[in-house]
């Protein structure tokens, strides 16, 4: 369990910074959202000890870095965006000297770990002969050495190909058990099956903390589906509009607002990202 207390951080040289009272994460995927900017990659630094709050504290099952960082740093697993590699390292060797400086691998811990990462063909091949999508499943298959109870990924989807997403989403939610996982992400629906809760950020300001469910209940608007012709398209508020297929002279779309726009059409089930969009256009509307 990580719980923050009164977390300020300022961003040196940029105009942003992070303020989060009162925070508890539980065990768990808990999925970070918000807008480019709003300050997910700054929260995992901080969460992950690779920058520190300029005020309040950040506990790791009540310890804290001030007196416990390197046993809270064996504990965690961390992804940033734009890892670096050593690109002259083969995979293999690359895992080993990682484990080495994380305290050392389990026998066999390795082999399991390239084998789920689909990396074995890899394991003599150096980093930087790799494809782009497989550097990423180094990237996050060294998160997992020794089986940290808190692994904090940035944007991890990022190119990896559909099979590849699924499988590691797939083997995210095989590990969440008893282990704090933190993910930041643009892919709510991919993840939507496999989490737990939601961490909404923006411009550095908690939003919302809650369950999926939670997440998704009790918006101002709804989702609704249905088919029209071209006039009735036309007349709707291109805003609203969250997707548009055209068969010959109607439109079937899917789109946000308060009621039905024409009894044909019907109230959907609201899925993460669409409850995001609602959030943010909620929010926006009420501050502009
Ligand atoms: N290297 C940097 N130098 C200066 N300012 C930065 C740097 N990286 C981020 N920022 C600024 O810090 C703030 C928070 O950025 P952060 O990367 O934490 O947001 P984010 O939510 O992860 O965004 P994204 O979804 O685009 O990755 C933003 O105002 C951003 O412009």
């Amino acid at each position: 369990m990580l719980e923050l207390h009164q977390l300020m951080w300022r961003r040196m040289r940029a105009d942003f910074h992070l303020h989060i009272p009162r925070l508890t994460i539980k065990p768990g995927i808990t999925l970070l959202v918000g807008r480019n900017g709003a300050g997910k990659s700054s929260l995992l630094h901080l969460l992950a000890t690779a920058q520190f709050p300029n005020e309040g504290d950040i506990r790791y099952n009540g310890l804290t870095a001030a007196r416990d960082l390197p046993l809270i740093r064996s504990q965690i697993g961390f992804v940033p965006t734009g890892i670096e590699l050593y690109e002259e390292m083969k995979t293999e060797k690359l895992l080993h000297y990682l484990a080495e400086l994380k305290g050392g691998a389990e026998a066999g811990e390795l082999d399991r770990l390239m084998d789920a990462f689909q990396l074995m063909s890899f394991r003599n091949s150096r980093i930087k002969s790799l494809p782009q999508g497989i550097r990423q499943r180094v990237a996050l298959a060294q998160a997992w050495i020794g089986s940290p109870p808190y692994i904090f990924l940035d944007e991890p989807l990022n190119a990896l190909d559909s099979i590849e997403r699924l499988r590691f989403i797939r083997f995210v939610a095989a590990h969440a058990r008893n282990r704090t996982i933190v993910v930041s992400t643009h892919e709510l629906n991919e993840w939507e099956a496999w989490s737990d809760r939601i961490l909404w950020l923006d411009e550095g300001a908690l939003q919302f903390h809650g369950s999926l469910q939670e997440w998704s209940s009790h918006l101002p608007l709804s989702v609704w589906e249905g088919t029209i012709d071209m006039p009735a398209y036309r007349g709707l508020d291109p805003a609203h509009i969250l997707h548009m297929r055209m068969n010959e002279q109607f439109y079937t779309v899917r789109l946000l607002g308060k009621k039905a726009p024409a009894p044909q059409f019907t109230e959907q089930e609201t899925t993460l990202e669409d409850a995001y969009f609602i959030r943010c256009r909620n929010q926006h509307s009420s501050t502009a």
